[in-house]
Protein backbone atom coordinates (compact mmCIF):
# COMPACT_ATOMS: atom_id res chain seq x y z
CA UNK A 1 0.00 0.00 0.00
CA UNK A 2 1.23 3.60 -1.36
CA UNK A 3 -0.32 5.32 1.70
CA UNK A 4 -1.61 3.99 4.41
CA UNK A 5 -2.82 6.15 7.54
CA UNK A 6 -3.57 4.54 10.84
CA UNK A 7 -5.48 5.32 13.86
CA UNK A 8 -5.32 8.65 13.47
CA UNK A 9 -6.63 11.37 15.48
CA UNK A 10 -6.56 15.12 15.67
CA UNK A 11 -7.82 17.89 18.02
CA UNK A 12 -7.88 21.40 18.00
CA UNK A 13 -7.87 23.94 20.97
CA UNK A 14 -6.72 23.74 24.45
CA UNK A 15 -7.90 22.92 28.25
CA UNK A 16 -12.24 23.30 28.09
CA UNK A 17 -12.17 24.82 24.02
CA UNK A 18 -10.54 21.30 23.38
CA UNK A 19 -12.64 19.62 20.21
CA UNK A 20 -11.55 15.78 18.50
CA UNK A 21 -11.74 16.62 14.96
CA UNK A 22 -10.47 13.55 13.94
CA UNK A 23 -11.55 10.77 15.64
CA UNK A 24 -9.28 7.28 14.48
CA UNK A 25 -9.38 7.42 10.86
CA UNK A 26 -8.15 4.23 9.02
CA UNK A 27 -7.76 4.34 4.97
CA UNK A 28 -5.31 3.68 2.67
CA UNK A 29 -4.49 4.67 -1.16
CA UNK A 30 -2.77 2.12 -3.65
CA UNK A 31 -0.23 4.10 -5.66
CA UNK A 32 -1.61 5.49 -8.56
CA UNK A 33 -5.15 5.82 -7.67
CA UNK A 34 -7.31 9.05 -7.75
CA UNK A 35 -9.01 9.03 -4.24
CA UNK A 36 -12.29 11.35 -3.96
CA UNK A 37 -12.54 12.36 -0.35
CA UNK A 38 -16.14 13.68 0.50
CA UNK A 39 -18.28 14.51 3.57
CA UNK A 40 -20.48 17.23 5.16
CA UNK A 41 -18.69 21.04 5.65
CA UNK A 42 -16.58 20.82 8.87
CA UNK A 43 -16.08 16.96 8.83
CA UNK A 44 -12.34 16.74 8.72
CA UNK A 45 -11.89 16.66 5.12
CA UNK A 46 -8.79 19.20 4.81
CA UNK A 47 -7.89 18.28 8.49
CA UNK A 48 -7.05 14.86 7.17
CA UNK A 49 -5.61 16.42 3.76
CA UNK A 50 -3.54 18.41 5.48
CA UNK A 51 -1.75 16.05 8.20
CA UNK A 52 -1.05 13.68 5.25
CA UNK A 53 0.22 16.57 3.16
CA UNK A 54 2.96 17.06 6.41
CA UNK A 55 1.48 20.84 6.95
CA UNK A 56 -0.44 19.70 10.16
CA UNK A 57 0.29 17.53 12.51
CA UNK A 58 -0.99 14.66 14.05
CA UNK A 59 -2.33 13.76 17.87
CA UNK A 60 -2.37 10.05 17.79
CA UNK A 61 -1.76 7.89 15.00
CA UNK A 62 0.34 6.70 12.19
CA UNK A 63 1.02 7.77 8.58
CA UNK A 64 2.78 5.81 6.19
CA UNK A 65 3.99 6.75 2.65
CA UNK A 66 5.76 4.26 0.52
CA UNK A 67 6.89 2.57 3.56
CA UNK A 68 7.97 5.55 5.08
CA UNK A 69 6.12 6.68 8.90
CA UNK A 70 5.53 10.39 8.63
CA UNK A 71 3.56 11.25 11.51
CA UNK A 72 6.43 11.70 13.57
CA UNK A 73 9.07 13.44 12.08
CA UNK A 74 10.86 16.92 12.97
CA UNK A 75 10.23 19.76 11.19
CA UNK A 76 13.44 19.47 8.91
CA UNK A 77 12.29 15.60 7.79
CA UNK A 78 8.87 17.21 7.34
CA UNK A 79 9.87 19.54 5.14
CA UNK A 80 12.27 16.69 3.18
CA UNK A 81 9.17 14.74 2.82
CA UNK A 82 6.96 17.69 1.52
CA UNK A 83 9.58 18.69 -1.29
CA UNK A 84 10.15 14.80 -2.42
CA UNK A 85 6.91 13.38 -2.25
CA UNK A 86 3.94 16.31 -2.25
CA UNK A 87 2.40 18.52 -4.81
CA UNK A 88 -0.64 20.32 -3.86
CA UNK A 89 -3.47 22.19 -5.23
CA UNK A 90 -6.21 24.46 -3.97
CA UNK A 91 -9.26 26.28 -4.62
CA UNK A 92 -7.64 29.75 -5.40
CA UNK A 93 -4.16 29.15 -7.54
CA UNK A 94 -1.71 31.15 -5.74
CA UNK A 95 0.49 31.52 -8.71
CA UNK A 96 2.99 34.65 -8.24
CA UNK A 97 1.62 37.86 -10.49
CA UNK A 98 4.87 38.90 -12.03
CA UNK A 99 5.97 35.72 -13.17
CA UNK A 100 4.49 34.32 -16.52
CA UNK A 101 2.94 30.78 -16.68
CA UNK A 102 6.35 28.81 -17.47
CA UNK A 103 8.25 30.91 -14.61
CA UNK A 104 5.46 29.70 -12.03
CA UNK A 105 5.95 26.26 -13.11
CA UNK A 106 9.91 26.57 -12.91
CA UNK A 107 9.53 28.03 -9.36
CA UNK A 108 8.93 24.62 -8.30
CA UNK A 109 11.40 22.75 -10.67
CA UNK A 110 14.85 22.92 -8.62
CA UNK A 111 12.64 21.30 -5.93
CA UNK A 112 13.45 17.71 -7.18
CA UNK A 113 16.35 16.29 -8.60
CA UNK A 114 14.61 14.82 -11.16
CA UNK A 115 11.97 17.22 -12.60
CA UNK A 116 9.48 16.37 -15.53
CA UNK A 117 10.45 18.35 -18.92
CA UNK A 118 8.36 21.33 -18.44
CA UNK A 119 7.72 22.08 -22.23
CA UNK A 120 6.34 19.08 -22.89
CA UNK A 121 4.29 19.32 -19.03
CA UNK A 122 3.37 22.93 -20.36
CA UNK A 123 2.51 21.00 -23.52
CA UNK A 124 0.18 18.60 -21.51
CA UNK A 125 -1.38 21.30 -19.31
CA UNK A 126 -2.68 22.80 -22.55
CA UNK A 127 -1.03 26.19 -21.73
CA UNK A 128 1.50 25.89 -24.70
CA UNK A 129 0.20 29.22 -26.45
CA UNK A 130 -0.15 30.88 -23.01
CA UNK A 131 3.33 30.29 -21.54
CA UNK A 132 4.60 33.43 -21.51
CA UNK A 133 1.80 35.38 -20.26
CA UNK A 134 0.91 36.63 -16.27
CA UNK A 135 -1.98 35.55 -14.43
CA UNK A 136 -3.57 38.20 -14.90
CA UNK A 137 -3.93 37.97 -18.57
CA UNK A 138 -5.29 34.16 -17.73
CA UNK A 139 -8.85 32.90 -17.09
CA UNK A 140 -9.60 30.73 -13.74
CA UNK A 141 -9.10 27.32 -15.86
CA UNK A 142 -5.92 28.44 -17.25
CA UNK A 143 -4.63 29.85 -14.00
CA UNK A 144 -5.59 26.82 -12.30
CA UNK A 145 -3.56 24.58 -14.97
CA UNK A 146 -0.71 26.75 -14.09
CA UNK A 147 -1.19 25.79 -10.32
CA UNK A 148 -1.43 21.84 -11.17
CA UNK A 149 1.90 22.07 -13.33
CA UNK A 150 3.92 23.96 -10.62
CA UNK A 151 2.12 21.47 -8.61
CA UNK A 152 3.54 18.48 -10.25
CA UNK A 153 7.08 19.81 -12.09
CA UNK A 154 9.34 17.79 -9.39
CA UNK A 155 6.66 14.55 -10.09
CA UNK A 156 5.27 14.52 -6.85
CA UNK A 157 4.26 10.58 -5.87
CA UNK A 158 0.99 12.40 -3.74
CA UNK A 159 -0.73 15.01 -5.43
CA UNK A 160 -3.00 16.68 -3.13
CA UNK A 161 -6.25 18.42 -4.15
CA UNK A 162 -8.48 21.16 -1.99
CA UNK A 163 -11.57 21.62 -3.88
CA UNK A 164 -9.86 22.35 -6.98
CA UNK A 165 -12.58 23.23 -9.09
CA UNK A 166 -13.90 25.24 -6.36
CA UNK A 167 -14.01 28.51 -7.73
CA UNK A 168 -14.93 27.22 -11.38
CA UNK A 169 -17.78 27.42 -13.45
CA UNK A 170 -19.30 23.63 -15.14
CA UNK A 171 -17.36 23.74 -18.08
CA UNK A 172 -14.05 24.98 -16.93
CA UNK A 173 -14.09 22.61 -13.76
CA UNK A 174 -14.80 19.70 -16.31
CA UNK A 175 -11.55 20.72 -18.07
CA UNK A 176 -9.72 20.64 -14.63
CA UNK A 177 -10.95 17.19 -13.90
CA UNK A 178 -9.96 15.88 -17.51
CA UNK A 179 -6.15 17.08 -16.84
CA UNK A 180 -6.41 15.80 -13.40
CA UNK A 181 -7.10 12.30 -15.04
CA UNK A 182 -5.25 12.86 -18.11
CA UNK A 183 -1.94 13.82 -15.36
CA UNK A 184 -2.84 10.91 -13.73
CA UNK A 185 -2.57 8.22 -16.32
CA UNK A 186 0.70 9.62 -17.87
CA UNK A 187 2.77 10.49 -14.87
CA UNK A 188 0.97 7.58 -12.49
CA UNK A 189 0.93 10.39 -9.23
CA UNK A 190 -1.69 9.02 -6.16
CA UNK A 191 -4.05 11.72 -6.75
CA UNK A 192 -6.65 13.04 -3.50
CA UNK A 193 -8.98 15.19 -4.19
CA UNK A 194 -11.50 16.68 -1.25
CA UNK A 195 -14.62 18.12 -2.52
CA UNK A 196 -18.17 18.76 -2.47
CA UNK A 197 -19.13 18.13 -6.22
CA UNK A 198 -20.47 14.46 -5.21
CA UNK A 199 -20.11 13.59 -9.23
CA UNK A 200 -16.38 13.63 -8.93
CA UNK A 201 -16.46 10.53 -7.19
CA UNK A 202 -17.44 8.79 -10.32
CA UNK A 203 -13.91 9.71 -11.96
CA UNK A 204 -11.85 8.25 -9.24
CA UNK A 205 -10.81 4.69 -8.10
CA UNK A 206 -11.51 5.01 -4.70
CA UNK A 207 -14.10 7.34 -2.68
CA UNK A 208 -13.79 8.14 1.23
CA UNK A 209 -16.77 9.39 2.82
CA UNK A 210 -16.30 11.34 6.10
CA UNK A 211 -18.78 12.10 8.92
CA UNK A 212 -17.88 13.89 11.79
CA UNK A 213 -14.16 13.08 11.96
CA UNK A 214 -14.44 9.67 11.11
CA UNK A 215 -14.78 7.09 7.62
CA UNK A 216 -18.15 6.31 7.16
CA UNK A 217 -17.72 4.56 3.94
CA UNK A 218 -14.40 3.30 1.87
CA UNK A 219 -14.79 1.38 -1.47
CA UNK A 220 -13.36 0.60 -4.67
CA UNK A 221 -15.16 2.25 -7.55
CA UNK A 222 -16.17 -0.48 -10.09
CA UNK A 223 -17.99 1.89 -12.71
CA UNK A 224 -15.52 4.64 -13.08
CA UNK A 225 -16.30 7.02 -15.67
CA UNK A 226 -14.29 9.64 -17.66
CA UNK A 227 -14.08 12.77 -16.56
CA UNK A 228 -15.41 14.36 -19.91
CA UNK A 229 -18.77 11.91 -19.37
CA UNK A 230 -19.51 13.32 -15.44
CA UNK A 231 -22.64 15.53 -14.95
CA UNK A 232 -23.91 17.10 -12.23
N1 LIG B 1 -7.14 25.78 12.98
C1 LIG B 1 -8.26 25.31 13.55
N2 LIG B 1 -8.55 25.57 14.86
C2 LIG B 1 -9.66 25.11 15.44
N3 LIG B 1 -10.57 24.32 14.81
C3 LIG B 1 -10.35 24.04 13.52
C4 LIG B 1 -9.20 24.52 12.82
N4 LIG B 1 -9.25 24.06 11.54
C5 LIG B 1 -10.39 23.35 11.45
N5 LIG B 1 -11.05 23.33 12.63
C6 LIG B 1 -12.31 22.62 12.91
O1 LIG B 1 -12.08 21.25 12.62
C7 LIG B 1 -13.24 20.68 12.02
C8 LIG B 1 -12.85 20.06 10.68
O2 LIG B 1 -12.48 21.09 9.77
P1 LIG B 1 -12.05 20.80 8.26
O3 LIG B 1 -11.70 22.12 7.66
O4 LIG B 1 -11.07 19.73 8.24
O5 LIG B 1 -13.43 20.26 7.67
P2 LIG B 1 -13.84 20.07 6.15
O6 LIG B 1 -14.58 18.77 6.09
O7 LIG B 1 -12.65 20.21 5.26
O8 LIG B 1 -14.85 21.27 5.97
P3 LIG B 1 -15.19 22.15 4.64
O9 LIG B 1 -15.84 21.19 3.70
O10 LIG B 1 -16.15 23.18 5.17
O11 LIG B 1 -13.90 22.72 4.14
C9 LIG B 1 -14.27 21.78 11.90
O12 LIG B 1 -15.17 21.67 12.98
C10 LIG B 1 -13.45 23.05 12.02
O13 LIG B 1 -14.19 24.07 12.59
Amino acid sequence: MYLEVRNLVKYYGEEENKVKVLKGIDCSVEKGQICVLLGPSGSGKSTLLNIIGGIEELDEGEIFVDGKEIGHMNSKELSLYRRNNLGFVFQFYNLVPNLSVKENIEVCEYLSKAPLDIDDLIKTLGLWEHKDKFPNQLSGGQQQRCAIGRALVKNPGILLCDEPTGALDYATSKEILELIEKVNKKYNNTIIIVTHNDAIKNMAHKIMKLHDGKVIKEYENKNIVPAKELEW
